[in-house]
């Protein structure tokens, strides 16, 4: 297939962490090409060639603050910013047609409504964590959640670099969220976060949330089931970013031939 037939994609944040990480896995894709690069208004990048801002060759393809010209170049958004920017992001990526995968964290009720709303225009790939091992872990600890009673205690410790503004992390929520489903409960309703002070006694069948922040760590997650006299830990280690980029640019494949509405990283690996 030639360069223009392949599904152009569009990446935000594109000088962030993950931002980079994703330019670089859509530039090395034979399945898809970069068709533009967003950074917010006033950044450095904004208007320099997206290659020289990498420190690299220069790739024809200058970072715009332009969001709406930038979709309409594109078949899809990948999108790891920060929740006012994607929900900003939904709304114009739905006016667009365009597929909308979303890895941004911290989102809060209202951010998740219209993200919503926007689905109702145009697929939304949304997931707080798109590896596969993590989207394995999602269903196991579904699994054992259900398996084990309420004398088994859930806890949910997770460790990240000391740049990451949100916690708990968007993994440990969703791993919070499967735990509750296997429990057959409302997630909100079992959910504790981080403890300090006189704290009174673990309350029975609840979900505890720790969050450790440090160094360069990429993201790690441990669900602990506790009861007396044993433990079970579901564990994963992150040790590089190209899995969460490698997972984006499935989905935004994916959605393509998607009709509107909210879907995750299941739908997509077919978990
Ligand atoms: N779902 C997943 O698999 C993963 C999710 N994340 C999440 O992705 C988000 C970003 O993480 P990092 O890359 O580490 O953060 P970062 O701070 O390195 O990058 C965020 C980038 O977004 C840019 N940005 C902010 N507002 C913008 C706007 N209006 N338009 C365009 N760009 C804008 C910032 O300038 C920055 O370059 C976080 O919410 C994080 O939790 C991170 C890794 C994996
Ligand atoms: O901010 C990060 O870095 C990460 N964020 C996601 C989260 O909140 O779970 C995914 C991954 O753990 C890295």
């Amino acid at each position: 297939m030639d360069q223009m037939h392949k599904p152009g994609i569009v990446v935000a944040g594109v000088s962030g962490r993950m931002g980079r990480m994703l330019a670089q896995a859509v530039l090395e894709s034979d399945a898809c090409r970069l068709a533009g690069a967003l950074e917010r208004a006033g950044h450095p990048w904004v208007g320099q060639d997206l290659g020289t801002a990498m420190g690299g060759a220069a790739l024809g393809i200058a970072v715009s603050d332009d969001a709406v010209a930038t979709i309409a170049q594109a078949q899809a958004l990948i999108d790891f910013t920060s929740p006012a920017a994607t929900v900003a992001y939904a709304e114009l990526t739905a006016q667009a047609r365009a597929v909308h995968v979303i890895g941004t964290t911290g989102l809060d009720a209202d951010d998740l409504r219209r993200i919503a709303a926007a689905a109702r225009h145009a697929p939304i790939v949304r997931a707080g964590n798109m590896s596969l091992g993590v989207n394995l872990l999602v269903g196991l600890t579904r699994r054992v959640a259900a398996a084990l009673g309420e004398d088994w205690d859930i806890e949910i410790v997770e460790a990240h670099h000391r740049h990451k503004v949100d916690a708990p992390s968007g993994t440990a929520l969703m791993l919070g969220e499967a735990a509750a489903e296997g429990r057959r409960a409302p997630f909100e309703t079992l959910r504790v976060p981080a403890r300090e002070g006189i704290t009174g006694a673990r309350v029975p069948g609840s979900i505890g949330f720790s969050a450790i922040r440090g160094g360069d760590i990429v993201g790690e997650h441990d669900v602990i089931f506790a009861a007396d006299g044993e433990r079970v830990v579901l564990r994963h280690l992150a040790t590089d970013r190209a899995i969460f980029a490698r997972g984006a640019l499935r989905a935004a494949l994916w959605g393509q031939d998607k009709g509107p509405g909210e879907y995750d990283m299941a739908d997509v690996l077919g978990l």
